[in-house]
């Protein structure tokens, strides 16, 4: 790109976690992890523009949020489904936060950035919609500033570190396509999975809270590991699962799906599994919460399927979308 390039538009994939295999608590409190993750062509979208004007105000970044223009997450939030207002607009937003990481590890001040937010991903509901808008800010904020500075851009590895420093998924969002997850997740390793399979989301009215559904985990485990004396490692990703994948054979692949956190995430919300049944009674051939939920997800034997399966849960007045995956992780989209 060249120094006149003012304003970087990137996008990042939603995910959902085939295999979510949780172990026991560290000291530090986080868990332990060993899943599957699958990027989802429903993307979230982030330009970042250079405004000068900015750089003596406050941090240096403002950031605003719209809802994609035509999508499902935008027609929640018009009836009221969801609310707009669930995305932080200060520092604690994970595009700001992106943002200021990078400048930092550039070693220079803020030039003053506007993040725009266009939301696809439904807040609070375990596809990991902010962490695609850090993702997709890391990636933006780093081709803006290697043009501005006439720097090289920071490598692939180091938006990694800097995005597993924001939140456990991050670094996943800027790979993308399928890979396992170790440690909190950050821990990758890039698995082979032909685009091709079909999912569909069903979303639901009101979000989930990570950490609950993880102490609602502790609090059904308890028992088991007082009584063993030890903690638990998580199960590995079965080796069927891995193959059902590189083939993309989604009847295999359905016999192998798990996460751990649906159990905890049902009893907080125990609606959520009369729903599960009900999608695999409409033809899902599997159906599972995603990674901490409370959005459920569904794995369908083709693409017209998946838009059936969505069609049937909108007649019932639900809100549903088709997605497909793998795909690619952050990406620049455009440069202006
Ligand atoms: C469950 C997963 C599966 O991919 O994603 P989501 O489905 O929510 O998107 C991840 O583990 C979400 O990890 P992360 O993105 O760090 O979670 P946050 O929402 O930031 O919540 C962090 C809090 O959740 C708990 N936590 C998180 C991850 C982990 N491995 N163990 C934990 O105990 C801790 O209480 C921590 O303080
Ligand atoms: N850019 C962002 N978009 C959405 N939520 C954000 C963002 N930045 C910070 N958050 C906070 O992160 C929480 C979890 O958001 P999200 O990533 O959508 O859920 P999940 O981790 O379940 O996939 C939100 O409740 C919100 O407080």
């Amino acid at each position: 790109m060249t120094a006149a390039c003012r304003r970087v538009t990137a996008s990042a994939p939603a995910k959902t976690n085939l295999v979510l295999h949780v172990g026991s608590p560290s000291p530090d409190g986080y868990h332990p992890l060993e899943t599957l993750f699958v990027a989802v062509d429903l993307r979230e979208t982030v330009t970042v523009t250079l405004d000068p004007a900015l750089a003596r105000r406050d941090a240096g970044i403002t950031v605003t949020v719209e809802p994609a223009p035509g999508s499902e997450y935008a027609r929640m939030v018009a009836e009221g489904s969801a609310r707009l207002a669930d995305v932080p607009l200060d520092a604690g937003n994970l595009a700001v936060r992106a943002a200021l990481a990078v400048c930092e590890a550039f070693g220079a001040p803020v030039p003053g950035l506007r993040v725009h937010l266009r939301k696809a991903v439904p807040v609070a509901g375990g596809m990991g919609g902010g962490s695609a808008d850090a993702a997709a800010a890391l990636v933006a904020v780093n081709d803006l500033l290697a043009g501005h500075l006439g720097a090289a851009p920071l490598p692939a590895e180091r938006l990694a570190r800097l995005g597993a420093a924001l939140g456990a998924d991050v670094p996943f969002m800027l790979l993308g396509g399928a890979a396992i997850g170790r440690g909190t997740g950050t821990e990758l390793t890039a698995v082979p999975g032909p685009s091709g399979l079909h999912f569909v989301f069903v979303p639901q009215d009101q979000g989930l809270s990570t950490p609950a559904v993880y102490r609602q985990w502790d609090a059904e485990h308890t028992v088991a590991n007082a009584a063993s004396g030890t903690g638990s490692a998580p199960d590995p990703v079965p080796a069927e699962a891995l193959e059902a994948l590189a083939v993309g054979d989604p009847e295999r692949l359905a016999a192998r799906v798990r996460n751990d956190l649906q159990a905890p995430a049902i009893r907080l919300l125990p609606e959520l599994e009369g729903l599960l049944n009900h999608g695999v009674d409409l033809g899902a051939l599997a159906g599972w919460v995603s990674g901490s939920g409370p959005t459920l997800c569904f794995l369908a034997a083709s693409g017209t399927a998946a838009r059936n399966l969505a069609g049937q849960f909108a007649h019932e007045r639900r809100h549903a979308l088709a997605v497909a995956g793998p795909v690619p992780g952050a990406r620049v989209e455009a440069r202006g």
